[in-house]
């Protein structure tokens, strides 16, 4: 004799009428990527140039718009991974995709964190510098690299490769993580992306900028200029390059790395006018990218 339907019964069979809803979303999610991905080749075909589909600025916006209306008790750090597992396997729908990380066998935690952001089925490279991983994605062989946040100690920084103004250079394109380190291993070193994708805004980012000196210009007076021009620096790392001593007081050309609070394109007019401060003084500025501000999830 067949036994009385419980209401545990009754409540899984919703779990499996709620579960194929999700599917069936996840589906018709791919059908409308597949078309995306369709627009976005047309136009890189145009300019010759190898198409990347990552567009970590509408990522971004994505989930921000999602943790605003989140609400329950479902943990808003476990919807952001999933989202980021999706967006992914959604970009990778598009085209190749690859990520070489920073992450030399005593220090996983950058690992951790690019698969966390990336999803587990990325292919994805360990490499023993950040410059190995910023070389990989000018070679074309990844796509994105994962790197330290920069120190203000790196006496010979990986940012110093991306002081370019080619179009399509790789930049900084996001920090990571974005919603939560949860339980990657290691230093708690945050890391920024990069990739050969334009820098965005999405209504809450930083800006890098590097700005190279060949004269006598205090790193006070550069932030004084900064601020004078509508740009507040909030983090700074400065390189001097081999034979020059190192110190705050200029002497000799330098490059700064600066981090702007705000959404700084290479275009802006503030650019403009720090250069017209800088007066005598030989000053290049470049966008060297930026990132969506990662969300603060309690
Ligand atoms: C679908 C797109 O391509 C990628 C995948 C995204 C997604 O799954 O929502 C978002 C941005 C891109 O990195 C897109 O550009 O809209």
């Amino acid at each position: 004799m067949a036994s009385a339907r419980t209401p545990l019964d009754d409540l899984r069979r919703e779990i499996d009428q709620i579960d194929d809803a999700i599917h069936d979303l996840l589906m018709r999610r791919a059908a409308v990527v597949e078309r995306i991905g369709a627009a976005k080749g047309n136009g890189a075909a145009e300019t010759g140039a190898q198409p990347v589909f990552l567009r970590p600025a509408r990522e971004a916006t994505i989930l921000r718009r999602l943790m605003a209306r989140h609400a329950g008790t479902f943990p808003a750090q476990v919807v952001v991974r999933i989202w980021r597992e999706m967006i992914t396997a959604f970009t990778r729908m598009q085209g190749p995709f690859a990520v070489a990380v920073y992450a030399p066998e005593d220090r996983r935690g950058f690992w951790d964190v690019a698969r966390d952001h990336f999803g587990g089925f990325v292919p994805m490279t360990a490499v023993n510098t950040p410059a190995a991983a910023l070389r990989a994605v000018s070679e074309g062989t990844a796509t994105v690299a994962v790197v330290p946040y920069p120190a203000e100690d790196d006496s010979d920084p990986w940012w110093r490769f991306l002081v370019s103004a080619d179009a399509g250079r790789p930049q900084v394109v996001a920090r990571l993580p974005f919603g939560g380190r949860g339980n990657a291993r290691g230093e708690n070193r945050d890391a920024l992306a990069i990739a050969a994708v334009p820098h965005e805004p999405t209504g809450d980012d930083r800006t890098l900028l590097s700005i190279e000196i060949g004269g006598d210009l205090s790193r006070g007076r550069l932030k004084d200029s900064l601020e004078a021009c509508g740009l507040p620096p909030v983090g700074f790392c400065t390189w001097h390059p081999a034979g020059h001593a190192t110190g705050m007081s200029g002497g000799g050309p330098s490059v700064h790395l600066v981090e702007i609070a705000d959404f700084v394109g290479q275009g802006d007019p503030r650019l403009a006018k720090l250069l017209e401060r800088s007066g005598d003084i030989p000053v290049r500025v470049n966008v060297v990218g930026g990132y969506a501000v990662p969300l603060a999830l309690g």
